[in-house]
């Protein structure tokens, strides 16, 4: 089943190249919504949870997107109701030890090529973005989030017996400041979209975050030269990016020793169970 709705006026090599990934992928599709401006859209139900195979269609979606200098601002959405992204799925992490590898050397891609696009890139939350679904916003330039109350975002990893990541304990710091970084990743804290919107971690609340992203993509961010919004982005981000690099190997074996231990693994059945208990209550 092929979600997509695939238009890319004029630029034949493009959909060409997206209709043969598209062939064999289903979680994501890509549409030209507006000269230059690009939506992502994630549907993996039920939740978005960030797979091995849906972290590598991200990646390779923008990497195509990447490669098309026609596109200068990319949106990232969801289309299931509710939900942004529910974060890693924690059922990748009961997984043996190479695919443990496998999946995270994806997820640490995604966060290059989104966190690294040239493109402008803004997220379009209408709904829940806990951890990694936080890391997808938090890569982002820009973040627009739904007022609902009942949408959530933040890094609640502690909540599952792990920690994030280094580099996302550093997205989260640079993005909301070191002491509110601090005390939310050990507390786990999710914030609804008024909290989040006072502490700096999204930048916008609207009742419809696609509309309100699009209206900024063409009538603000698209008034600035391409190659400023670039350059401007180099200078925030080239040096993560690099340190990331030089560390991406430690990272990756960090991950694997630290998920494997039988500890974690107890924990993280537990809370597999709580979100299938939690589910059976409604
Ligand atoms: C010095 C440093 C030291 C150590 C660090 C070193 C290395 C780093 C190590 C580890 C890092 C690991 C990083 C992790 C980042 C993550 O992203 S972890 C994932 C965290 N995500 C969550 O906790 C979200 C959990 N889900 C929810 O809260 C809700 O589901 C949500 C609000 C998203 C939606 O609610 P609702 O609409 O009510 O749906 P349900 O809860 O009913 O869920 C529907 C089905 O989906 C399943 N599900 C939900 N989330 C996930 C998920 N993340 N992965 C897999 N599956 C998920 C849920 O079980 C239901 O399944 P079912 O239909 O019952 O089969």
């Amino acid at each position: 089943m092929i979600r997509s709705a695939l238009s890319y006026p004029s630029k034949k090599n493009l959909v060409l190249q997206c209709l043969r990934r598209m062939s064999s992928l289903v979680s994501t599709s890509v549409s030209e919504v507006h000269p230059g401006v690009a939506h992502v859209t994630m549907h993996s139900p039920p939740v978005n949870s960030l797979s091995l195979s849906f972290c590598q269609e991200l990646s390779q979606n923008l990497q195509v997107i990447h490669k098309d200098k026609s596109i200068d601002i990319i949106l990232l959405q969801s289309d299931i109701p509710g939900i942004f992204s529910a974060g890693l799925d924690i059922k990748e992490f009961t997984q043996p030890k190479e695919r443990l590898m496998e999946f995270w050397t994806a997820f640490q891609q995604l966060y290059i090529d989104l966190y690294g696009a040239s493109q402008t890139t803004i997220a379009c939350m209408e709904g829940s973005a806990p951890a990694a679904g936080c890391m997808l916003a938090l890569s982002c330039d820009y973040r627009v989030m739904t007022s609902n109350t009942k949408a959530k975002i933040g890094l609640n990893e502690s909540l599952l017996g792990i920690a994030a990541p280094p580099w996302l304990a550093q997205q989260m710091m640079d993005t909301v400041g070191s002491r509110v970084a601090e005390l939310s990743l050990w507390r786990g804290t999710l914030y609804a979209p008024e909290q989040a919107l006072a502490i700096g971690l999204v930048d916008e609340l609207h009742e419809n975050p696609r509309e309100r992203a699009l209206e900024l993509a063409v009538a603000e961010f698209q008034k600035i030269p391409r190659q400023a919004r670039a350059a401007s982005k180099t200078l925030t981000r080239q040096k993560r990016l690099k340190h990331f690099h030089q560390e991406r190997q430690a990272d990756l074996e960090h991950f694997v020793n630290f998920i494997t231990q039988d500890a974690v693994q107890t924990q993280l059945r537990g809370y597999l169970q709580q979100l299938a208990a939690k589910k059976n209550k409604k």
